[in-house]
C-alpha cells in the first residue's frame, strides 16, 4: 500500500531522476504514478534532445543514458539518495517510505534491477554470481538503480561510453567486475523489494488493491510489494494492461473508479457551456459495404455533443457504392434540422484509390483545427447518446466507445496481442466486453470508431499511418498497421466502457445489389433489422401476456396485427419495383408447378427477388408466437409456398374476384397507404357482409384461409396499392 510520510527536509527527499527525450503518454503515466504515490516530481533528463541511444526494442543501445546521468550527477550532494528509473515503461506501486526502507534493508551502496534474462550479451550469463535459493531473476537491467549521488556518480564514470553503446552492458560489466561491485557495494534487487521487472515475471506477480482502491502488485515468489514496476523486453501490452489496475482505475471491490458519478450533463447543460467546448470533425467514413448506414447517421445526430462544435464530414468511397448509402446520405444532408458547425460530403464513390486510410489522412491534412477527430466507420452504431461527449471528458489520445457485436465476443478492441502482433485474448477481455468490469482500458488495439486528439493526430501522421501507399506496399491490414505505430510512438489506445455506447454490425455479408440492402440482414444483424423494420407495437402483440381477446377483429375471425415498419414496406416496394417483371394476371403462370392460377394476381414472389428464404425465416421468428394466440391448438411452425407482392392498379388489375387461399391461413399485409397513395380497394369477406377498408401501414390482417373466409379484393379507383400476401401452411 502507499505511504504519505512527512518530509522533514530537502536533503532526505529522494530525488527521482529518468531520461525522456520527448514527452508523450508513457511519460505521462510515469509522473501520474509518481503523483499519485505521493513521491516527488520526476525529472526527465535530455527532453527535447535528439535520442541517439539507437533502437532498444530492437538491438542494443542506451549509452545515452549513462551519459545524461552523469551530466546530471555532477552538481547533486554526494549523500543525496537519487533513484534512476525508464520513463517510457515504468510506473511507480509505492511511495517515498517504502522505497527508502526497503534501499536501507537491501545494504547495498547501489541497487540495481534484476530480470530474468541475460542481455544483451548471454555469454555472460555464467560469469553473475548465483542468486539466493528460489529467486529467477538473476541478472541485471539497466532500467532501474538507486544509491547515493556520490556513488553512482563514482559508478558510471568507471569506464567511457557513448551514446549508442549499450547502457546495460555498461553496468554488467562493472557489476562482474568484482572490485567494483564490491567498491561500490553493488547489489541486484533479487528480491524484487523496488524493483519488478515484468519480463517473464507476470505469473510471479499478483494484483491487489488497498482499502481505498489503489492497485498495487505482490511478488508471490519474494514475498513483497515492489516499488517501481518495468515493462521491459517484448511485454508492453501486458504492463500497460496491469497498469489499468495499478492507480485509480479499476478495483476488485470498489469497481469503476472514474465512471461519471453523476448523470451525464443534459442537452440543455451542454449548451449553455458550448462555447467553452472543443470542437471536433466527425468523419463518417463510408467506404466500405455495411448495412443500416441510414441507422448510423439517425444516431450521430442524435449524440449530445452540441452540433454547433462540430464539423461533419461524409465520405462515399467505392466499396459503399449501394443505392441505400447514397439514399441515406441524401435524405441526412437535406435535413434542414442539422445545426452542424459546417457539413462536408465528399463523394468519392467513383474513385477506386480511395480507401478508409487515405480518407483519414484528407481528413486530418484538412482538420487541423479540430481539437479532436472522430472517425466512424460503416459497422459502428452509437446508440449512446452520450457517446461523443464521454469521450471528450475523458480526453486521451485515441479513445474508442465499447463497440460489441450483438451476442458475439467479438468488439472493437484487443485485450492482447500475441507474438506476431495479432489478436490475442486477455484475461480481462471477457468482462470487459459484457460490461462486468466498466472503465477506461489501455489497449494495444482498437478500430471502427475512435476520437483522436490533435497532438496525437500529429504524432501519427507524421509516423505514416495515413499514408496508403506505405500501407499498400506493407500489405498489413490498415487498423493493424495504425495500432502498431500507434504503440510504437507511445500513442495510448482506451477503449472506454463507462456507459453502454452502441455496437458492431456485422458486415462480412453485406450485399450491394439490391434496392433495399437492409432487408438482407435479418440474419447477419437481427438487432439492427429489429429496430429498422419490427413496428414497434408487434413486441406487445408477441408478448407472454398478450392473449386472443387483445386483438382487434375488423370481421369474425380476422386479426389486426402491427407487424412492420413503414421502412419495411417502402424498401420491400422497392425492391419490387426495381425488379420489375410482375406478372400480367392471366391464368398463365410458368412460376407455378402446375403453370396454371385460378385467381391470379399481377404479382412479384419473393422467391424471385432471393427474398423468400429470408421471409420464412420471419414467419417462424415472428409470426409462430402470434399463430400461437391466434389459432389455439394449431402449433406447426409457418411455413409458405406462395409470398408475393401484389400490385392494383386501375389501368391494371384492379380488384381481385372473390376466391379461398391455397392456405391456412393468410397474412395480407399493407404496404401503401389508402388516402395517400390509392383510394378504394380493400379485402371483403361476403360471409360476413364484412370488409377491412382501411388498411394500416405496416399493419398485417390474418384470417382462416378456406371455408368459412371466402374473400375479395375490392376495386383500386386511383393510384396503387400494394399489399403483401402469405398463404400460410398450404
Ligand atoms: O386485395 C386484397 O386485400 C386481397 C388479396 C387476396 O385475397 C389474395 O391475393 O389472395
Ligand atoms: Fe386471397
Amino acid at each position: 500500500s502507499v505511504y504519505y510520510e512527512k518530509v522533514s527536509g530537502a536533503n532526505s527527499q529522494l530525488r527521482i531522476l529518468t531520461v525522456a527525450t520527448e514527452t508523450n503518454d508513457a511519460l505521462a503515466a510515469f509522473l501520474a504514478s509518481a503523483k499519485l504515490r505521493g513521491l516527488p516530481t520526476p525529472e526527465p533528463l535530455g527532453l527535447g534532445s535528439d535520442w541517439l541511444g539507437g533502437d532498444v526494442s530492437r538491438g542494443a543501445g542506451g549509452g545515452q543514458k549513462i551519459l545524461l546521468m552523469r551530466r546530471a550527477l555532477a552538481d547533486v550532494p554526494d549523500d543525496q539518495l537519487v533513484l534512476f528509473s525508464d520513463a517510457y515503461d515504468a510506473v511507480f506501486l509505492a511511495g517515498q517510505a517504502a522505497i527508502r526502507s526497503a534501499f536501507e534493508a537491501s545494504g547495498a551502496g547501489v541497487l540495481i534491477s534484476a530480470e530474468r534474462f541475460c542481455w544483451p550479451d548471454q555469454s555472460l550469463a555464467d560469469k553473475y554470481p548465483k542468486p539466493p535459493a528460489g529467486r529467477k531473476t538473476a541478472y541485471l537491467n539497466s532500467g532501474g538503480y538507486m544509491g547515493k549521488a556520490g556513488e553512482l556518480r563514482r559508478l558510471l564514470n568507471y569506464a567511457p561510453i557513448t551514446d549508442s553503446d549499450d547502457d546495460q552492458l555498461f553496468l554488467t560489466r562493472a557489476f562482474l567486475n568484482p572490485d567494483l561491485r564490491q567498491r561500490h557495494r553493488m547489489a541486484l534487487d533479487y528480491d524484487c523489494s523496488v524493483f519488478q521487472t515484468l519480463n517473464g515475471a507476470l505469473s510471479e506477480v499478483s494484483l491487489r488493491w488497498d482499502d481505498s482502491g489503489l492497485g498495487y502488485l505482490r511478488n508471490t515468489v519474494t514475498g513483497s510489494s515492489p516499488a517501481l514496476l518495468h515493462g521491459n523486453g517484448p511485454i508492453k501490452a501486458e504492463f500497460w494492461r496491469l497498469t489499468n489496475y495499478l492507480g485509480r482505475g479499476w478495483s476488485d471491490s470498489l469497481g469503476c473508479q472514474h465512471c461519471p458519478p453523476m448523470p451525464p450533463p443534459t442537452v440543455a447543460q451542454l449548451l449553455q457551456r458550448q462555447s467553452e467546448l472543443p470542437y471536433l470533425t466527425v468523419g463518417v467514413l463510408l467506404t466500405d459495404p455495411a448495412p443500416f448506414p441510414d441507422l448510423l447517421l439517425a444516431r450521430l445526430a442524435e449524440q449530445t455533443y452540441p452540433k454547433q462544435r462540430i464539423h461533419l464530414r461524409i465520405d462515399l468511397g467505392p466499396g459503399a457504392s449501394a443505392r441505400n448509402v447514397h439514399l441515406a446520405v441524401r435524405d441526412f444532408i437535406d435535413n434542414p434540422v442539422h445545426e452542424y458547425a459546417s457539413i462536408v460530403l465528399n463523394n468519392a464513390s467513383d474513385n477506386l484509390a480511395f480507401s478508409p486510410v487515405s480518407a483519414r489522412q484528407i481528413l486530418l491534412v484538412n482538420e487541423y483545427n479540430s481539437d479532436f477527430i472522430f472517425f466512424v466507420e460503416p459497422i459502428a452504431q452509437l446508440t449512446g447518446r452520450d457517446a461523443l461527449t464521454q469521450l471528450v471528458a475523458v480526453n486521451r489520445s485515441i479513445v474508442a466507445p465499447l463497440l460489441v457485436l450483438p451476442g458475439k465476443l467479438w468488439s472493437n478492441f484487443w485485450g492482447a496481442l500475441n507474438a506476431d502482433g495479432y489478436y490475442a485474448r486477455s484475461d480481462d477481455y471477457l468482462d470487459i466486453v459484457s460490461d462486468a468490469r466498466r472503465g477506461l482500458w489501455n489497449v494495444p488495439y482498437v478500430s471502427a470508431a475512435y476520437l483522436i486528439n490533435r497532438r496525437a493526430a500529429q504524432i501519427l501522421l507524421k509516423a505514416g499511418a495515413f499514408d496508403s501507399k506505405r500501407l499498400a506496399a506493407s500489405g498489413v491490414d490498415y487498423d493493424i498497421d495504425f495500432a502498431s505505430i500507434a504503440r510504437s510512438k507511445n500513442v495510448f489506445m482506451h477503449v472506454l466502457n463507462t456507459l453502454p455506447f452502441g455496437h458492431l454490425t456485422d458486415n462480412s455479408n453485406t450485399t450491394r445489389l439490391h434496392a433495399s440492402n437492409d432487408l438482407w440482414e435479418i440474419w447477419a444483424n437481427p438487432v439492427d433489422w429489429e429496430h429498422k423494420y419490427m413496428h414497434p407495437d408487434y413486441w406487445r402483440f408477441a408478448s407472454d401476456d398478450a392473449q386472443l381477446g387483445d386483438f382487434e377483429q375488423p370481421c369474425p375471425d380476422v386479426f389486426w396485427l402491427p407487424l412492420v415498419t413503414p421502412s419495411f414496406c417502402h424498401d420491400l416496394v422497392a425492391v419490387m419495383e426495381s425488379f420489375g417483371r410482375w406478372s400480367d394476371g392471366t391464368n398463365t403462370d410458368p412460376r407455378l408447378e402446375g403453370g396454371y392460377e385460378n385467381v391470379p394476381t399481377r404479382d412479384i414472389h419473393m422467391r424471385q427477388v432471393g427474398w423468400e428464404a429470408h421471409w420464412l425465416h420471419f414467419l417462424v421468428k415472428y409470426m409462430h408466437p402470434i399463430q400461437l394466440k391466434l389459432f389455439q391448438g394449431y402449433s406447426d411452425k409457418p411455413w409458405a409456398r406462395m409470398n408475393f407482392v401484389v400490385r392494383y392498379h386501375p389501368e391494371e388489375q384492379k380488384e381481385l374476384r372473390p376466391h379461398h387461399d391455397a392456405s391456412d391461413y393468410t397474412v395480407n399485409l399493407a404496404l401503401n397507404q389508402v388516402g395517400e397513395d390509392f383510394e378504394g380497394g380493400g379485402c371483403r369477406f361476403p360471409r360476413y357482409n364484412c370488409s377491412v377498408i382501411a388498411p394500416r401501414l405496416g399493419w398485417a390482417f390474418v384470417h382462416p384461409g378456406r371455408i368459412t373466409h371466402l374473400h375479395e379484393g375490392l376495386e383500386v379507383t386511383k393510384g396503387v396499392r400494394y399489399i403483401f400476401v402469405t398463404f400460410v401452411n398450404p
